[in-house]
């Protein structure tokens, strides 16, 4: 075994006058050691040697033996804890996994860690320790605040005590924070597990059905990864379980050495909470279809979202034309419902749509100036603000999308369409039922809320407007969040009046209303100071209590007669309807027949612009085809009657204008007929007069027009005086002469530039023929051919045939 020479050293070093005098001189075998060393150490310094690395094998083999025990029971507790792990875990690992890190030993290996950095959680460990735990009623939770911390007390048998996660601590009288600030700084938070509120012997996540008092209902809803956030590398770092627990994982930033490979992270609870791929009707259904039952039986309701710039309140209130969102299918149910339940057919639904801009109310059915708000004994209401009466669920998206269309939205860094305003859509439901021989009047009011983003000044835009409206609306948001916190905190004084927005609200947060609130997540790691702050507010908002709400019904006796008249009313209406379709439908398909036409005369040549100008509609009727279209097509409603109604309008119109063009055609071809005809005979008297008038020069008698009257003049002579059909004047009248080709066709003979009576002209004069009656060249019948097929082709042609007759009888008076 090779020693090292250091290690020799040290022996002699321990003893350096021994080993110095050994070195000089030989020892005696019988002489003893005065230094108290073994003899055989003295005779041998390797010995010594020996003797400590058998020492320190001894000491590595009990050091292994006690970490293989260790890790032994590391394992148990791993497995434990991957029982009834974090789901930031999985979050986690997916993310490991996505980014294709290593091995399937580094993945376990980096597991273990993650095993062990979630053990030493600070944020997540709680007070409480499940029963499941080995010792869990005698021992204490235990905070380890390192990883080695963690593994000494793991050593000291203490690894039954390690806590499971649990919900956030939270105290009782949280400090004010402000709803709109964002960002981290909220983990030092001393929390305690809330108990779940109970909803008046009701079951949590049920809105009160006798209208006594109730709580907030929250939801929230995490969409799915943006594709600017993919593409920036973020990380998934909130996860939903049972669609009722949310867990928020931050991941430490890559630049944090201290804390780097750690997780830390919040577990919060709702009524429910919605994964990314939930749908629209799927949020409908669990949120609002109650609140609209609610609002059906008059008692108010709110719906409103809440969350950071981009995190879907929009597309869950409003939606796309493929997913409606809350906004619309609230609406349909509501008109769906009304129809059903109507004693009488004679239901009010009244609209007004306004938002909250930079502190000033604004009408967003009739924009204008801005709106004063009042309280009155119905509560706050903007004076002023346009009521729209809506018969229909369409007429509601018209004017749904009438007032989006006027909404402010301005692009920021965060989102494309960034709402830049908090609009409110109020729908006020008046309806007769008949409930066991009463009818009871019932009016219910529906709010539906989009709030503008709560954001970080740095998260949208520098700009000035865009800092002013950020500004606005967090202070809006801000103010939102007092309220929140006076409301829970039982406050008399609730600061409503801080805002335009809580003042709007007031019913809706602490009045006699049903009201839910959907808090709106983004995924990615990159928002989640946002998302927590979301979380925090929402989960503060499940605490505020609303006060009983009142049901608005008056009960009515009604008389045998009433109610006779009542159902034949409702008869009357439903014949009407259906009259109203068939209508509808007949008109459908006479518009296919027109299309259809439209398109035929469309596939023939192009018309004159004359003539394209009197066949295509006006530019306004035009615009007001494309309107329709596309009004057709943004909501999947059933047809209503107002858009057949004026379909069919259309229809009419383009029914009348057709019929007037093809008179308007008819007539041009009897006159062009009769122009023809006119023609003709003035040819005829023509070559009349000159056959009569002898020609000057004996050459110039020989010459004769040729001309179609002239041709046929002497076909009478070949058929003997017998009229041919008129196929037959295309024949050669000679059929004995000599076919002349196109060739044939020469200067002299062409009827480009020929002398007549010594004048240069443009003519079909056969200047040639000298004995008999010249054939027409090949180049007249050519022009008797085009002019006949031209005159049957029809009306379309009409313009180029009144050009070449009229051009081809001057060169022939020429
Ligand atoms: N559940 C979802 N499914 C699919 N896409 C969604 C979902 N939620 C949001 N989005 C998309 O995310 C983007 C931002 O959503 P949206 O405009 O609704 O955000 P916002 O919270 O209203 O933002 P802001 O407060 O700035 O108006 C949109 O492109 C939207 O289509």
């Amino acid at each position: 075994m090779p020693v090292s020479t250091r290690a020799q050293f040290s022996v002699v070093r321990d003893e350096p006058n021994l080993a110095t005098a050994q070195r000089h001189r030989p020892i005696p075998p019988d002489q003893e050691p005065a230094t108290g060393l073994a003899p055989s150490l003295m005779r041998n310094p390797h010995h010594a040697l020996k003797e400590k690395m058998k020492a320190l094998t001894q000491f590595y083999e009990q050091h292994q033996h006690q970490l293989a025990g260790a890790r032994g029971q590391a394992s148990r507790l791993q497995k434990h804890i991957v029982a009834t792990r974090h789901p930031s875990i999985d979050l986690l690992d997916s993310n490991v996994k996505k980014r294709g890190g290593g091995g399937e030993e580094e993945a376990e290996k980096k597991q273990a860690n993650k095993v062990m950095d979630l053990v030493v959680m600070k944020e997540n460990v709680s007070n409480v320790v499940p029963m499941s735990l080995p010792g869990a009623a005698k021992k204490p939770a235990l905070l380890y605040s390192t990883a080695d911390e963690a593994k000494e007390n793991m050593r000291g048998g203490d690894e039954d005590r390690v806590a499971a996660f649990s919900c956030p601590k939270k105290e009782t009288l949280d400090a004010a924070r402000k709803l709109s600030l964002g960002g981290p700084g909220t983990q030092s938070e001393p929390r305690v597990l809330r108990p779940k509120i109970s909803t008046g012997g009701g079951e949590l996540g049920t809105i009160s059905e006798d209208g006594g008092g109730s709580r907030i209902m929250v939801f929230v809803r995490l969409r799915p990864m943006g594709k600017k956030e993919k593409e920036a590398g973020s990380r998934c770092c909130v996860r939903i379980v049972d669609r009722h627990d949310v867990y928020l994982t931050e991941f430490a930033s890559e630049t944090d050495y201290l804390r780097l490979k750690r997780l830390r992270g919040r577990h919060f609870s709702f009524d429910a909470s919605f994964p990314e791929s939930t749908t629209q009707q799927e949020v409908y259904a669990t949120t609002t279809a109650e609140l609209v039952e609610g609002v059906l039986h008059g008692r108010n309701g709110s719906v409103f979202c809440y969350g950071a710039t981009g995190a879907g309140k929009t597309y869950t209130m409003l939606g796309t034309i493929e997913n409606p969102g809350v906004m619309v299918l609230a609406i349909k149910d509501l008109f769906l419902k009304i129809r059903q339940r109507s004693f009488d057919g004679n239901h009010v639904v009244h609209l007004s749509y306004l938002e909250v801009y930079n502190e000033t109310v604004r009408d967003l059915l009739s924009p204008g100036r801005p709106l004063v708000l009042r309280e009155d004994k119905q509560g706050i209401v903007a004076a002023g603000l346009t009521q729209y009466r809506a018969y229909s669920t369409d007429e509601v998206m018209a004017l749904l999308q009438q007032g989006n269309q006027n909404r402010t939205t301005e692009p920021t860094r965060a989102n494309e369409t960034s709402s830049r305003s908090h609009a409110i859509l109020q729908v006020v439901a008046e309806y007769r039922e008949k409930v066991s021989g009463n009818v009871i009047n019932r009016v219910g009011k529906l709010s539906l809320i989009d709030l503008a983003g709560s954001e970080r000044a740095l998260a949208t835009d520098q700009r000035t407007q865009r800092s002013l409206e950020g500004a606005n609306i967090n202070r809006s948001l801000l103010a939102l969040s007092s309220c929140i916190n006076a409301l829970v905190e039982g406050k008399k004084h609730i600061p409503y009046r801080n805002s335009k927005l809580t003042q709007l609200l007031k019913d809706s947060l602490g009045g006699p209303c049903n009201t839910v609130m959907i808090a709106n997540i983004s995924p990615s790691n990159l928002s989640f100071g946002e998302t927590q702050n979301t979380l925090h507010w929402a989960d503060r908002a499940k605490e505020i209590k609303t006060k009983a709400c009142p049901v608005n019904e008056e009960t009515q006796q009604v008389h045998e007669s009433e109610t006779d008249q009542a159902r034949l009313l409702l008869e009357l209406q439903k014949e009407n309807s259906d009259l109203r379709q068939q209508l509808a439908q007949q008109k459908q398909k006479l518009l296919t027949l027109q299309a259809q036409s439209l398109a035929a005369n469309n596939s023939t040549p192009a018309p004159s612009p004359a003539t394209s100008s009197l066949m295509s509609p006006p530019p306004s009727s035009q615009r007001r085809v494309k309107r329709s279209i596309l009004s057709g097509v943004c909501f999947s409603t059933p047809e209503s009657k107002k858009r057949s109604a004026g379909n069919t309008t259309i229809a009419c119109d383009l029914q009348d204008r057709v019929t007037a063009l093809e008179m308007e055609l008819e007539r041009a071809k009897k006159e062009h007929r009769l122009q023809i005809k006119q023609k003709d005979d003035f040819i005829r008297e023509l070559i009349t007069k000159n056959n009569l008038r002898p020609l000057e020069g004996g050459d110039n008698r020989e010459k004769r027009i040729v001309t179609r009257a002239s041709l046929r003049k002497t076909e009478r002579s070949v058929a003997a005086g017998e009229l041919k059909s008129p196929s037959h004047r295309f024949l050669s009248p000679l059929p004995t002469a000599k076919k002349r080709t196109f060739w044939d066709i020469t200067a002299t003979n062409s009827p480009s530039v020929i002398s007549v009576n010594g004048r240069k002209t443009k003519s079909h004069v056969a200047a040639g023929a000298a004995t008999t009656p010249a054939a027409p060249s090949m180049l007249l019948q050519l022009t008797y051919r085009c002019f006949w097929f031209v005159l049957i082709l029809g009306p379309h042609l009409l313009h180029h045939v009144s050009f070449s007759r009229a051009s081809h009888a001057e060169g022939l008076i020429l």
